[in-house]
């Protein structure tokens, strides 16, 4: 096995409290149930879906950052170790995270040569002139001039800030990062430098993305592979051509049909009634079937299974499988 990350049945159930009824009672939030992809060096793998829907929950699972409740994470074929351990601690060099804030993720006083320095100094990069290097090297790699190593956040655009988070999470050179967001706070016209900067920089490092967004458009660009979720689950999962461009799942033919640029064969938008269920109270059947304009009785009973639809692509719908289904239900 050659995958760099290999997630399998993964799943992150919370305790919550139930907000109404009496006696309170806790229930389960099934914030992932079920997830399985892997990723191999150098590649990007794009986790899309509404607000909800569970792509941080689960980066944060690869990660060790939440405790998951069923599944397994493998990474270079070995499962994480414990969070808060030595071990993970050494594991963490390898796999970084990047958040949507970069103001949020940097100390407002302290310049950023400082925090690009700080991991090499906490992993034992003991030689201060060897850090300086390394600092300068990758700074001048992800578009910093080395005198602004000396700035503080504050004095920086907001492009320079999200290439300092950058240049932090890659100065350990992880083979692993995942990027949460990593562009929707910056202003349009920064978006594409910072995209640009992503792709070449995988291409000079090898280093492979789990990349987390809402915004399609740019996973198109940006990734290798693309896995749609809903209500903690992949419902389609294949290459960005395919998706964009023949959608199978009534959900992901809603979302690519909202973006205004690209051809589907249906080209008119599809409004989505609604807002996703609660991840409380998650449907019987399909958990799609209440904001499906395609649901038939089957639908309503069974929940359909992530499947090969033989053009490289999995998908969780019945009448992606069977589209004469219907008539025979
Ligand atoms: N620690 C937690 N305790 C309880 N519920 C949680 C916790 N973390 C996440 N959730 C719930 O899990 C579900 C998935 O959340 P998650 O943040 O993973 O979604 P998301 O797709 O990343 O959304 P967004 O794009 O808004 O960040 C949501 O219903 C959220 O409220």
């Amino acid at each position: 096995m050659n995958d760099l990350l290999q997630v399998d049945d993964l799943a992150c159930h919370f305790s919550v409290r139930r907000d109404h009824g009496f006696p309170a009672r806790r229930v389960p939030l099934k914030a992932v149930d079920g997830v399985s992809f892997s990723l191999a060096a150098g590649r990007t793998l794009a986790l899309v879906g509404e607000s909800g829907c569970g792509k941080s929950t689960t980066a944060k699972a690869v990660l060790g950052l939440t405790h998951k409740t069923g599944g397994d994470v493998l990474f270079k074929g070995a499962p994480l170790p414990k969070a808060g351990t030595r071990e993970w601690r050494r594991q963490r060099q390898d796999m970084q995270l990047v958040f949507q804030d970069p103001l949020a993720a940097l100390d407002r006083r302290l310049p950023i040569g400082r925090q690009i320095e700080e991991p090499l100094h906490i992993h034992g990069v003991d030689d201060k002139a060897q850090r300086r290097e390394t600092v300068t090297r990758i700074m001048t790699a992800i578009g910093l001039k080395p005198h602004q190593a000396a700035s503080f956040p504050h004095e920086l655009s907001g492009g320079q800030r999200q290439r300092a988070v950058l240049a932090r999470a890659l100065v350990l050179e992880p083979s692993l990062l995942v990027l949460d967001e990593p562009i929707s706070a910056l202003d349009v016209s920064i978006q594409a430098q910072v995209i640009n900067l992503l792709v070449e920089l995988q291409e000079r490092l090898g280093v492979a993305y789990l990349f987390i967004s809402h915004d399609l458009k740019v996973v198109r660009q940006i990734s290798h592979e693309v896995a749609v979720m809903y209500l903690g689950r992949i419902v389609e999962h294949g290459d960005p051509e395919t998706i964009f461009t023949a959608p199978a799942h009534p959900y992901t033919r809603a979302l690519v049909s909202a973006i205004p640029t690209v051809r589907t064969t249906k080209r008119e938008r599809i409004i989505l009634s609604g807002d996703p269920p609660n991840p409380i109270d998650t449907p019987p059947g399909c958990p799609f079937h209440t904001r499906c304009a395609q649901a038939f009785e089957r639908c309503r009973i069974e929940r359909p299974e992530l499947a090969s639809t033989g053009d490289g692509r999995t998908v969780a719908c019945h009448l992606a499988h069977a589209p004469d289904v219907r008539a025979v239900a």
